[in-house]
């Protein structure tokens, strides 16, 4: 893989690689009157390949490492050791400028609790760090509908249920067209119908050009996906079209 240049075009398609990525969580806590901490590997040199476009599921046990992954690739944690590439670039190494662009002109994360800020309307949270006026209300209703979210526009969030808020969290991700999606369980606690739409929603992002990454359990969101990357006793094993 080249590295790209820093001028790259927007229309880069995704992909993300490692070389022999190393997570660990380090803990600390009072015990006493000392302080102990704790240090766990959770990854050991993890090489793998994920081009996009593609719909990804991190998957393995509870507390085996899913979200501190994603996060990870997400380039929000930096690696206990080992290389991580964006769009063909050193990421671990990107100052904060270019992590804002990164954010501001590529992707686009769906938290586990949506990352919804309940006292705004939806309008606000589906503009949430964009300009306003780049898009009407025309274009923001149709992503409303898109996902087939029919909710007053100018209503506080805090009305909208676990699933609609993480629709909504989706439509966000969509209206930005981002080229990467990074989400955390992004059907936990949802019945069989939200999780079947957000399921959906996140196919078509990958479908429309995205690599879409999700840390699920879900097995559901595991059958839709192109690919996995499976955590087990500290390894990842690829399968699908992410290449090892
Ligand atoms: N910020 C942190 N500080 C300390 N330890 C952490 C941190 N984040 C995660 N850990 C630890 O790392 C381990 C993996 O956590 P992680 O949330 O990535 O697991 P997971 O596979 O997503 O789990 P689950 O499926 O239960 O959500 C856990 O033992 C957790 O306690």
């Amino acid at each position: 893989m080249s590295l790209a240049s820093p001028n790259q075009s927007p229309t880069l398609p995704p992909e993300i690689s490692t070389s022999h990525l190393c997570l660990a969580a380090e803990s600390t806590y009072s015990a006493g009157r000392s302080t102990r901490t704790v240090k766990k590997s959770l990854v050991e040199n993890a090489t793998f390949s994920l081009p996009g476009p593609g719909f990804v599921a991190i998957c393995g046990a509870s507390g085996s490492g899913k979200t501190l992954l994603l996060n990870t690739l997400a380039g929000l944690l930096p690696p206990a050791d080992g290389l991580l590439r964006i769009d063909g670039e050193n990421a671990s190494a990107w100052r904060m400028k270019r992590r804002r662009r990164f954010w501001r002109e590529r992707a686009a994360i769906i938290h586990q609790d949506h990352g919804i800020i309940p006292e705004l309307s939806c309008e606000d949270n589906l503009t949430l760090g964009l300009s306003r006026k780049q898009y009407s209300k025309e274009e923001l209703l149709h992503s409303l509908g898109e996902v087939g979210l029919d909710v007053p526009f100018d209503g506080p969030a805090a009305i909208l249920s676990g699933g609609e808020q993480q629709r909504l969290a989706i439509a966000r991700a969509l209206l930005r067209g981002a080229a990467y999606v990074f989400a955390d369980e992004p059907t936990a606690s949802l019945d069989p119908t939200n999780r079947d739409q957000v399921i959906a929603l996140l196919r078509r992002a990958a479908d429309g050009g995205a690599l879409v990454l999700a840390a699920t359990h879900d097995a559901a969101v595991i059958a839709a996906a192109d690919s996995t990357l499976r955590i087990n006793d500290r390894q990842v094993t690829v399968s699908g079209s992410a290449r090892d």
